[in-house]
């Protein structure tokens, strides 16, 4: 990176003395962004509330981010992996940058079985986050995207960042260009596809189970979705990285129903948040408007844009794979959907509206009348347990507060008390 010409620069005063601004122009679209991201406010809320309470114990049910240790059969693998290289046999550098063919394949088979997926399909990669991001290159700034709301932010401040946002609208909370799809209880948290409701876009953004709603998708309700895609000629990108959570017959995957491409990850079922190990599907069949295929572009911004997934996460997640250490794996997500009972009936039993928590390991509580910030202070300030308010997940958040099982048993019935004490 050159350093900046300093002689066409214009000097500034700051903490370390006099500083140069750039004659480069920020970008519109970084400009066009409302707001920090949602859960780097969150944990600033939480810095500010642990200086303020120090002496408190503070729970925390706001992001989702795992708790449990991993399996030692997963660990072992990466534990194994990781000292070969240093034998000269065991040592590797560079991989493909869409994958290990070994673990491609074995995601196709164990995780996509029956479903028509071939391994070459599966682009390994560093999580379902860094894909969204990936995945938003393929397009032009002027394709329009339809996301549900209530959902994960990364999805709307993507596409913000890609210049496919618009003008940010204080009055509805929205970005202008993007197309919110309401998801509520009205509407089984599904979206009114009708014209006048959900307009034609070029991508539309589903997740499901959905986050931060917790609601799984029926396969009528995903049918449906596809339906209406293909009526459009639109591309569903389809997050499902809570589908271990599904434990009734809610599709795991949208190639249960044929016609779109898939994100996901081993963050959530094997709590490798911190290891960073997920993957992208892109059928060989999904085309362009000029029939070229999307697998071919996707494939050359793996190539140009990451180097491939760490070889010790790879390792760990063959691992998972294994019948062994999936098991072992499906016994952590069991431990997280008993929390998220624990938490729900805690919320219902205190007469409140209540959703999600069956599916996945998010809790939607509504609170009719209040404002989801000042939910959020409130069970801040007076039981000490993060949440996170539903505006953070778009304006259909309003009123709710999403709460995480991600959590040690013992604080999940902790925090389960001091609700009760709150509330009762
Ligand atoms: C629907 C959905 N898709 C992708 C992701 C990220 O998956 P990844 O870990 O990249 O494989 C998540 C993770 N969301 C959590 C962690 C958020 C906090 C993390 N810093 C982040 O920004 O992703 C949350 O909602 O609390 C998600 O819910």
């Amino acid at each position: 990176v050159s350093v900046p010409n300093l002689t066409r620069s214009v000097p500034f005063i700051n903490e370390r003395g006099v500083g140069h601004c750039t004659s480069v122009s920020r970008s519109v679209n970084m400009e066009s962004l409302r707001s920090g991201y949602l859960f780097p406010e969150i944990t600033k809320r939480e810095l500010e509330h642990r200086q303020k309470y120090p002496q408190e114990k503070l729970i925390r049910l706001g992001i989702g981010d795992t708790t449990e240790p991993i399996p030692d059969i997963i660990t072992s693998s990466m534990a194994e992996y990781a000292l070969a290289l240093s034998t000269v046999k065991g040592y590797s550098g560079y991989g493909a940058e869409q994958g290990k063919t070994e673990l491609r394949v074995a995601i196709a088979e164990k995780l996509y079985r029956n479903m028509g997926v071939k391994g070459n399909e599966v682009f390994v990669s560093d999580g379902a986050q860094c894909d969204i991001s990936r995945l938003q290159m393929l397009f032009g700034s002027d394709v329009t995207v339809a996301v549900q709301d209530p959902s994960f932010p990364a999805y709307i401040d993507s596409s913000v960042i890609f210049g496919r946002g618009g003008n940010f609208e204080e009055k509805t909370g929205q970005y202008g260009n993007i197309s919110y799809m309401k998801c509520c209880p009205e509407n089984n948290f599904f979206p009114n596809l009708s014209p006048y409701y959900t307009p034609k876009t070029d991508v539309i953004f589903f997740c499901s189970p959905n986050n931060p709603t917790g609601n799984a998708a029926t396969r009528q309700q995903l049918k449906q979705l596809v339906e209406f895609a293909k009526t459009n000629g639109s591309i569903i990108i389809y997050d499902s990285s809570y589908a271990a959570f599904i434990s009734d017959d809610s599709p795991r995957s949208i190639y249960e129903i044929p016609g779109a491409k898939e994100v996901s990850s081993f963050s959530k079922c094997a709590g490798f948040t911190g290891v960073r190990l997920g993957w992208t599907i892109v059928p060989e069949e999904l085309k362009y408007s000029n029939g070229f295929p999307v697998i071919k572009d996707f494939d050359r911004i793996m190539c140009t844009c990451f180097n491939g997934a760490a070889s010790v996460s790879q390792a760990g997640g063959l691992a998972c794979l294994s019948q062994e250490g999936y098991k072992a794996m499906m016994d952590v997500v069991k431990y997280y959907k008993e929390n998220a009972k624990i938490i729900a009936e805690t919320m219902r039993s205190l007469g409140m509206k209540v959703y999600g928590g069956n599916n996945a390991p998010y809790i939607w509580v509504h609170f009719p009348g209040q404002t989801s910030w000042d939910v959020f202070t409130e069970i801040l300030n007076k039981t000490h347990i993060m949440t996170i308010p539903g505006t953070g997940f778009g304006p259909a958040g309003q009123g709710y507060i999403r709460l995480s099982a991600f959590g040690h048993r013992q604080t999940v019935l902790e925090a389960s008390q001091r609700l009760r004490n709150l509330y009762n």
